[in-house]
C-alpha cells in the first residue's frame, strides 16, 4: 500500500527498446512452441508418420499462439522499465535466428520426406510464416532478417540443388519478397511506435494529475483528499492485521498572530516549514504526514500505540520549540510551537475514520485549552471504542 502521493514521472523509454524487451518476454513461449516443433520432425521421421508429426506440429503451432497471445496481454509494457535491452536485443537476434533453422528445416523435411509435397505451396506457407513475423519482430531488423533469410532461402536453395525450378528466378523471388518484408516492417515498426509513445504519455498524464489531485499546493505534501482516502485504508488494515493505530492533529500555535506580524507569504514559508519538517520526522515507509487544512497537520501512524505516539508526538513537539522560529507574539516563548493532539485505536478493533480524528481533534482542543505548546491524549479513545461496541451489541439483542 502505497501511502504518499509519489512523483513517478520518468522521461518515455525507448519505445524500439520496449518492443525489444516484449519480444525477448515471449522467448520461453517460443522456445517450448518451437522444441514441439522439432521433435514432431524427429517423431515423424523415425516413425515414417508424416502425418502424425504433422498433427502434432499443428498442435504445437495452436498451443504456441495462443501461449503467445496470452504472453503478449501479461508482458504489459509497463513490467519493462528497467531492463537491460542491449543485451536482450542479441540474445533475441540469436534466438531468432535459432527459430529461422528451425522453421527452414521444417520446409526441407516435409519437401523432402513427404510424398507429393509440393515445394511452391511449401514456399508460399513459409512465406506466409515469415510475413506474419513481421509484425512482432519490426522493432528489430536484424532480428528479422536472421529470422526471414533462412526460412526463405532453404527451400529456394532446394529447388536448385534438385534442378526442378530454375534456382536464379527463385533466388530473386525471395530476395524481392525480402526487400517487401523489411519495409513493410519500418511501416508497422512506425505504428508501434506512434502506439507506444502514445501509451506512455497517457501513463504520464494520468500520475501528474493523481499526483496533483493528491498534492498540497503550497507545502507540497498529501492533501486531505489523498488522507481521507489513505485513512480510510490504514483504519481497514489495522482491524485486519491486529495491529494499532494513531493519528496526531499538529497545529501551529498562534498562527494568525504570526500572519498579522510578519505577513501572509511568511506565514506561507512557516507552514512549508512545518509540513518539511514533519515529513522528515514521520519518515518511516508505513507512516504518513498530510495537510489537513490551514495551519494543521495530520499524522496518521500505522502500528504506532498510545504510548510510543505520545512520545514521538512530544519529541516532534521539543523539536519544533528547540529550532526557535522567531514569533514575538507567542507568549511567553516568543517563537513558533506546536500543539498536538493524539488519539490511537486498540489493535483488532473497529475504528471509523471520523470517531479517532474527532478524538485527536477533542485532544487538540483540549491542548490548545491548557496553554498551547503540548500534547495531548485522547484518553477517552478506548472507552469511546467499547462504548460504540456495546452500543451495537444493545442493537443487535434488541434486533
Ligand atoms: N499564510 C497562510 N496562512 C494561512 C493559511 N491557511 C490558513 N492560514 C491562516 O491561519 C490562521 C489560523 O488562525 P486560527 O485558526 O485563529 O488559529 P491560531 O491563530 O493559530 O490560534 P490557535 O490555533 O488557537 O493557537 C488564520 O489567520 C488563517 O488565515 C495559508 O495557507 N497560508
Amino acid at each position: 500500500m502505497n501511502h504518499r502521493p509519489v512523483d513517478n514521472s520518468a522521461a518515455i523509454p525507448d519505445p524500439r527498446q520496449e518492443l525489444v524487451r516484449v519480444m525477448y518476454s515471449q522467448m520461453p513461449v517460443v522456445a517450448a512452441g518451437n522444441l514441439a516443433l522439432s521433435m514432431a520432425n524427429i517423431l515423424a521421421y523415425i516413425e515414417r508418420l508424416p502425418l502424425t508429426g504433422l498433427a502434432l506440429f499443428g498442435a504445437a503451432v495452436l498451443v504456441l499462439t495462443t501461449m503467445r497471445i496470452a504472453a503478449f496481454g501479461y508482458y504489459r509494457l509497463s513490467r519493462f522499465r528497467s531492463w537491460d535491452a542491449a543485451s536482450h536485443s542479441r540474445l533475441l537476434a540469436f534466438f531468432s535466428f535459432l527459430n529461422g533453422i528451425l522453421w527452414s528445416s521444417w520446409g526441407l523435411f516435409v519437401v523432402s520426406s513427404v510424398p507429393h509435397a509440393d515445394t511452391l505451396i511449401m514456399l508460399v506457407i513459409q512465406a506466409g510464416i515469415c510475413a506474419g513475423t513481421v509484425s512482432t519482430s519490426s522493432a528489430s531488423r536484424v532480428s528479422l532478417a536472421l529470422f526471414v533469410v533462412p526460412v526463405l532461402t532453404s527451400l529456394a536453395l532446394w529447388e536448385g540443388w534438385q534442378g526442378t525450378v530454375d534456382g536464379n528466378i527463385l533466388a530473386a523471388v525471395m530476395l524481392l519478397y525480402l526487400v517487401l518484408i523489411l519495409s513493410s516492417s519500418q511501416r508497422i515498426y512506425r505504428t508501434l511506435h506512434g502506439s507506444i509513445v502514445l501509451a506512455h504519455k497517457n501513463r504520464l498524464l494520468a500520475d501528474e494529475l493523481y499526483l496533483h489531485s493528491n498534492t498540497d499546493g503550497l507545502t507540497g505534501i498529501a492533501n486531505r483528499r489523498f488522507f481521507d482516502n489513505a485513512l480510510q485504508v490504514a483504519c481497514e488494515a489495522s482491524h485486519q492485521n491486529g495491529k494499532s493505530l494513531s493519528v496526531m492533529l499538529v497545529d501551529v500555535d498562534f498562527f494568525k498572530l504570526y500572519n498579522d506580524s510578519k505577513g501572509h507569504l511568511e506565514g506561507d514559508e512557516c507552514l512549508k516549514i512545518i509540513a518539511s519538517r514533519l515529513q522528515t520526522f514521520f519518515s518511516s515507509e508505513e507512516w504518513f504526514v498530510a495537510r489537513y487544512g490551514g495551519e494543521e497537520f495530520v499524522v496518521v501512524l500505522p502500528g504506532v500505540d498510545e504510548s510510543r505516539a505520545y512520545a514521538l508526538a512530544e519529541e516532534f513537539r521539543i523539536e519544533i520549540a528547540n529550532s526557535r522560529i522567531p514569533h514575538d507574539l507567542a507568549l511567553p516563548w516568543h517563537h513558533l510551537t506546536v500543539s498536538i493532539g493524539v488519539a490511537s485505536c486498540l489493535p483488532r478493533t473497529e475504528v471509523f475514520p471520523q470517531r479517532l480524528l474527532e478524538a485527536a481533534d477533542r485532544a487538540l482542543y483540549t491542548a490548545k485549552h491548557s496553554g498551547r505548546n503540548r500534547v495531548n491524549l485522547a484518553s477517552d479513545m478506548a472507552s469511546m471504542i467499547n462504548g460504540f461496541a456495546l452500543a451495537d451489541l444493545d442493537l443487535s439483542a434488541q434486533l
